[in-house]
């Protein structure tokens, strides 16, 4: 594969040409949200400027316009994680937390009870450890969760003995946005169908830096975000299985949800709409149609290659620092483009505080997975995550930055 342009690339971001304090800004929190692409923002505006009107094809040509874009944006990004149902598969949230919450409310609030179970991995992120455990105390269902081994993998014998006949739902994220762990999502999800139980995949870390095809993993629901790919804040996306969809009810209520409304019921209209009441966000959509485009032009593979090129140096270059304790796999296809680290007797606060004087961007704190961090008996982590417009020169400013630390504690 022919590797990335990233010089050229950046062109595209102009906040990576930020400085701070007189030093170039270097940006590695990409798990906590990407640089939005011009592509995008131009997209948006151009929304905004031409096209602006409420949707659900109202009679006007404006909202005609705006129908028709913020629809085709479902069908652009159904078909980006290869869900053949188009539109149909495919509902717009608010983002990746909301896409959970909405399977967690309008399947497992009325499909859960007492003695089913909910199978997690230990690494799960809040949006879906939080929102299932609190699910299942409404339902008097229980969550266990499959156990990480000491690489920071899942144990997977651990998973077979967890899904059982008694499962529900499993629900699993597909790249751990802590460790940096890639899980075999497609083995998950076979076992999970063998006892008769759905799969929930959490792609938020991986839609935006893999190809990623739904299909192939037969998840039954799979969720991402538009802010960590390049896009928009304030759009996320729910894939859902067209008859599992079907058969959902939805759990939020409104307007443009609907078929028939009187006095005494109401009835509701297609998927997705049924599942997105209200005025729901357009440029937004729009702006995710591009980063789709934007995206899929330079090529997920040549995306992943890139970060996992970078992580790997940065594993190498920080494990041979002798005082950083890495978390997760060791490089390679189980590691994604972020490494989660620890500098001996510096905590991690204290430690993204000395690179944000660097103009090195990090981030550090539990990064919404609390039970992992306690796993891992530490209460903090610092991580760096990559993106396309990252480079070699970048893991050297974060690993000299790190220095500077480990010099001002000393
Ligand atoms: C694996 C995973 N799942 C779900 C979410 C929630 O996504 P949201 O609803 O779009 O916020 C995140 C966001 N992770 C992070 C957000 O900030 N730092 C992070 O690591 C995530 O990494």
């Amino acid at each position: 594969l022919e590797s990335l342009d990233v010089e050229r690339l950046r062109e595209d971001f102009p906040i990576l040409e930020r400085e701070l304090d007189g030093k170039p800004l270097v940006y590695l929190d990409n798990a906590a949200t990407t640089q939005t692409a011009d592509p995008v923002v131009d997209a948006m505006s151009d929304y905004y400027r031409r096209y602006n009107a409420n949707v659900h094809r109202g009679i006007h040509h404006l909202s005609q316009e705006a129908s028709i874009a913020y629809e085709e944006a479902h069908d652009r990004v159904a078909e980006f994680v290869g869900a053949s149902g188009g539109r149909e598969e495919m509902i717009f949230t608010k983002n990746t937390t909301e896409s959970e919450n909405l399977v967690a409310y309008a399947w497992g609030m009325r499909e859960l009870g007492p003695g089913d179970e909910v199978v997690l991995t230990e690494m799960e992120h809040h949006a879906s450890l939080v929102t299932w455990q609190q699910i299942a105390e409404r339902t008097g269902a229980d969550c266990t969760y499959i156990q990480i081994d000491e690489t920071g993998r899942l144990d997977m014998d651990h998973a077979r003995e967890c899904i059982t006949d008694d499962t529900a739902m499993v629900s699993a994220v597909h790249v751990s946005n802590t460790l940096g762990t890639v899980n075999p999502v497609s083995e998950l999800v076979d076992i999970a169908h063998d006892h008769d139980a759905l799969a929930f995949i959490d792609g938020a870390q991986a839609v935006p830096n893999r190809p990623v095809d739904v299909e192939a993993i037969d998840a039954d629901f799979y969720a991402f975000s538009g802010h960590k790919m390049a896009g928009p804040t304030g759009i996320g996306c729910l894939y859902g299985k067209a008859h599992l969809l079907e058969e959902m009810e939805p759990y939020l209520y409104g307007g443009g949800m609907i078929r028939k409304v009187t006095f005494e019921e109401s009835t509701w209209g297609d998927v997705p709409w049924k599942f997105e009441p209200g005025t729901p966000p357009i440029a937004e959509a729009v702006g995710l149609h591009a980063a789709v485009d934007y995206l899929e032009e330079i090529g997920m593979d040549r995306i992943r290659d890139h970060e996992e090129e970078l992580a790997e140096y940065a594993y190498e270059r920080l494990a041979a620092e002798g005082d950083i304790e890495i978390y997760g796999p060791e490089p390679g296809p189980d590691r994604s483009g972020l490494v989660g680290f620890n500098l001996e007797s510096v905590h991690a606060h204290d430690l993204a505080s000395i690179m944000n004087d660097h103009a090195v961007a990090i981030r550090a704190g539990d990064h919404c997975t609390q039970p992992l961090h306690d796993r891992l008996g530490v209460a903090a982590s610092a991580r760096a995550s990559f993106y396309l417009y990252n480079t070699r020169e970048e893991v050297d400013a974060l690993v000299d930055a790190i220095d500077s630390a480990r010099q001002l504690f000393a």
